[in-house]
């Protein structure tokens, strides 16, 4: 008799627990309403405590965020609100709107740009929730030197996937254009036919700040892709600098595309990033280059076969395509998608994604505060000093580099 009452207790505590967890999370109805803006996060927000700070998710944000975030005005939020709402509906006004908030420079924007960040994230991690974890889309990394053909072979890739029901977005990363302000990829008119598709979306590479600040809104750009209901992510970059490492590893599939050319034309591909493809593609394979083309594909065959295996799912693949006559093109795409499927049927794909998170966290605290570093007045006074002596050899650069760290910390 006496235990009855404690059981009852307990079983009203665990009752009352559960449903507090039950009602973190979303409910699968919740979620699969939740589709482009059905129900929409609005409904969330009516429900809001004034005078506190939640996510979008209707959660309250934790405060180590939360006083990262300057209080939205009124004007803030409704712009916010126009721009999730636009872009989760998947128009394209909003979501290039919502890319050039994540590319500016201005310090005020760049904190919307993080609340509409999340706003975004957590919804495609209540999609993706609903998928069984599946991933709602599928990244593809494009490299290849100038003039290998690929705009000329994304155009094609493109309107046929396109074609099949899928929302294609195309985003370019171009370390030329961050120094120069002038680009190579960007000067002459590219794609143009897929670029009037409304099924596409096609955003050039920015044109400022340095390859980590490129690289850091192309990752973001392409969340906000995914919300915008993109279920194919295509990201290009011509192979200069370490623009090809950087795609790579912000990727699912990382595909390498080889003109049909002599040697010297193939002397600027690093070794290093053809061990990271998935995929070589020799392009252009029609007419008097299938020759060459044939002879490129058994070259680069016989070289990934002494490579180490990057993945216990794939073994990397060489085929030929043409743009221009078409051959090959739906053979590559079966490729990418076999790939896919494979990578995703393992578990590799999602934890290489996780994997690259991190990957991107570190290179984004190592910018920063290497930036920090650089700028920081007791650091400024004592460097060029410093400099001088290191290279006259006056001391050496490990005391020399102990000396700058003791100024940053002790001041900091
Ligand atoms: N024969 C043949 N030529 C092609 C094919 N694809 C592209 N080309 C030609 O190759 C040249 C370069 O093609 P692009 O698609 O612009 O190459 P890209 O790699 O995007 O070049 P960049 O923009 O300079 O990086 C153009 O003159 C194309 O007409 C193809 O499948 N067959």
């Amino acid at each position: 008799m006496s235990k009855m009452p404690h059981v009852h207790h307990n079983m009203v505590r665990f009752g009352l627990s559960l449903l507090r967890h039950m009602s973190s999370l979303p409910s699968t109805r919740t979620c699969c309403l939740h589709q482009r803006g059905i129900t929409g996060s609005n409904a969330r927000h009516q429900s809001m405590i004034p005078g506190h700070r939640y996510s979008h998710y209707g959660r309250r944000v934790s405060p180590a965020l939360s006083h990262q975030i300057r209080d939205l005005s009124g004007p803030e939020q409704r712009l916010l609100d126009k721009m999730y709402k636009g872009l989760i509906a998947g128009q394209r006004a909003s979501l290039a709107e919502s890319i050039t908030l994540v590319e500016t420079q201005h310090p005020r924007k760049k904190e919307l740009a993080q609340v509409l960040l999340q706003r975004v994230l957590a919804f495609t991690r209540e999609q993706e929730n609903c998928n069984g974890g599946r991933p709602v889309s599928f990244r593809v990394g494009l490299s290849g030197p100038p003039g290998a053909g690929k705009s000329s072979f994304i155009e094609v890739v493109g309107k046929m996937l396109t074609g099949h029901g899928h929302k294609v977005s195309v985003l370019a990363v171009d370390p030329s254009s961050c120094t120069t302000g002038g680009s190579l990829m960007g000067d002459k008119t590219r794609m143009t036919e897929l670029s009037r598709d409304m099924n596409a979306f096609i955003r050039p590479s920015p044109t400022s700040g340095t390859l980590g600040g490129v690289t850091r809104t192309t990752n973001e750009a392409i969340v906000l892709c995914e919300g915008a209901g993109y279920d194919i992510i295509l990201v290009e970059t011509v192979g200069v600098g370490q623009s090809e490492f950087a795609v790579a590893d912000m990727v699912d599939m990382f595909v390498l595309l080889i003109p049909p050319a002599g040697g010297d034309e193939l002397q600027g591909i690093k070794r290093g990033i053809i061990e990271r493809a998935h995929l070589v593609v020799v392009t252009k394979s029609d007419g008097d280059l299938v020759v060459p083309a044939r002879r490129i594909q058994t070259e680069y065959t016989s070289a990934l076969k002494l490579l180490r295996r990057q993945s216990k799912s794939w073994n990397p693949k060489v085929v030929r395509a043409s743009s221009h006559s078409g051959e090959g093109i739906a053979e590559v795409w079966a490729k990418m998608e076999s790939y896919r499927d494979a990578m995703l049927s393992s578990g590799e794909l999602q934890g290489q994604r996780r994997a690259q998170q991190k990957v991107w966290l570190w290179s984004l605290i190592q910018e920063n505060v290497l930036r920090h570093f650089q700028n920081h007045p007791s650091v400024k006074e004592v460097l060029p000093q410093l400099e001088e002596r290191v290279t006259k050899g006056g001391i050496s650069p490990g005391l020399a580099a102990d000396l700058l760290l003791k100024a940053f910390s002790s001041s900091t």
